[in-house]
């Protein structure tokens, strides 16, 4: 038997980051970027205004009051788009819009609230200091700062800064294409009737999601008879269009474990009962290069399983840090009880009053998936661990909300 941080490490050891790929902005969302994008001008690019109002010498203004107000002409407008050229003298204002470049000679912009509002001439009632409601040049982001570095994920905050700078295009890792194969006689579609022995095939819906949710494209590939022939085909076709496949069944010692039988030996895949529960039996290797990962068919262990050795290995094939999902340390509601020598993952309910308490459900069999679905954590309880009393910190896995 070996460990989960053997396993986790000959799988971290066989994939790689998917090459760059050049994508339009907005196909690039999810994405991770593949080198730093840097401003090429500052930002904003020139001074403006913050404000509709009036652009003013401060010094022309400096006594102004409700009771008192300074009267300026008024020599033009300057909208937002305008090129900048327009200029000002002491004792002239020019009407200004937001965004619109600050005129030559105008140390402050004047909110239309402090005035009149007039056109030609304008009454203004309250002093400004200079700079008073001005955006500088660079303020925002400097020539040459990067705005968003290599390794990060580009969500809305990001495509929006890209785009201020000027890119139309990103260099990105592109989303990792994982299939999502089962296996079993005993699995019919959802939506179709079912025979007596039959069940509704659930992993490769549940697991197609979960490759979504941890930054890749999930294609949920039928599910195949227990059929060598078959199954073996199949993988093979889809190697065309996946950076990795995933599935689900035929890994135990069963005389039907067809995915054991026919990738044993095949490629470098290898078969391995590891130290942890759910999710024992594993197999990992490449196929014709591709990684395949052949997960216990229990709906919990699948689930396990991929959180615990697919997610990671997804997040390096975006050219991240292979990292689980996020860790807190909670205390235990109730006492659990934990299999000597295995890693244990317990479906729990976390919840936060001023620190968090992890309760574990009820029942944890691996085919209970009605735990699972009702779960938003996992306990992890390390290998040396047999029993923990309430009140004890675990640590615990957040699942994907
Ligand atoms: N003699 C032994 N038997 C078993 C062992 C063992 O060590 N010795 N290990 C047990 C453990 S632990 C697990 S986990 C399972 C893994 O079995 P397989 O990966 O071969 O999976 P199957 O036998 O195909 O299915 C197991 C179970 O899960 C249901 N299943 C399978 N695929 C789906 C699916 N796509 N959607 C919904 N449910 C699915 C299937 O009907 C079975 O009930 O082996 C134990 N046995
Ligand atoms: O290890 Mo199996 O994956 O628990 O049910």
């Amino acid at each position: 038997m070996r460990s989960v941080d053997q396993h986790l490490t000959e799988i971290l050891g066989s994939v790689t980051a998917l090459p760059p790929l050049d994508l339009a902005l907005l196909e690039a969302q999810g994405t991770v970027l593949a080198e730093p994008v840097s401003a090429p001008v500052p930002l904003p690019p020139f001074d403006n205004s913050a404000m509709d109002g009036y652009a003013v010498v401060a010094a022309d203004i400096a006594a102004a009051t409700e009771l008192d107000p300074v009267r300026l002409p008024v020599v033009g407008d300057i909208v937002a788009g305008d090129s900048g050229v327009a200029a000002i003298r002491p004792g002239l204002t020019a009407r200004i819009m937001t965004g619109a470049p600050l005129p030559a000679g105008a140390d402050a912009v004047i909110p239309v609230e402090w005035t009149d509002g007039g056109n030609a001439t304008v009454r203004i009632t309250r002093p400004a200091p200079p700079g008073n409601y001005i955006r500088r040049s660079g303020e925002d982001v400097r020539e040459g700062q990067v705005v968003a570095d290599a390794g990060m994920r580009l969500n809305a905050p990001q495509i929006g800064m890209i785009a201020a700078v000027g890119r139309s295009r990103v260099s990105v890792r592109p989303k990792p294409r994982i299939v999502v194969v089962s296996t079993g006689d005993e699995l019919r579609e959802p939506g179709s009737p079912l025979a007596p022995g039959e069940i509704w095939e659930s992993n490769s819906f549940m697991l197609t999601a979960a490759v979504v949710e941890a930054g890749g494209v999930g294609y949920r590939q039928a599910t195949v008879q227990d059929e060598p022939a078959k199954v073996l085909e199949m993988l093979q076709d889809q190697l065309v269009r996946a950076d990795a496949i995933v599935t689900t069944g035929g890994v135990s010692m069963g005389t039907r474990d067809v995915v054991k039988e026919v990738l044993t030996g095949t490629g470098t895949v290898g078969f391995h009962k590891v130290g942890m529960r759910p999710g024992k039996p594993q197999g990992f290797g490449l196929l014709e290069g591709t990684p395949i990962f052949t997960l216990p068919g229990n709906p919990v262990s699948a689930y396990v399983s991929f959180q615990v050795f697919v997610r990671p290995a997804l997040m390096a094939m975006q050219g991240l840090a292979p990292e689980p999902l996020p860790m807190v340390s909670a205390v235990l509601a109730e006492d659990v009880k934990s299999p000597a020598g295995l890693r244990h993952f317990l479906r729990g309910r976390l919840s936060f009053n001023q620190g968090y308490t992890v309760t574990a459900a009820d029942v944890q069999g691996s085919h209970q998936l009605g735990s699972l679905s009702s779960a938003n954590a996992l306990i992890e309880l390390p290998e040396d661990v047999e029993a923990m009393p309430a009140g004890s910190h675990v640590k615990v896995m957040r699942l994907p909300s």
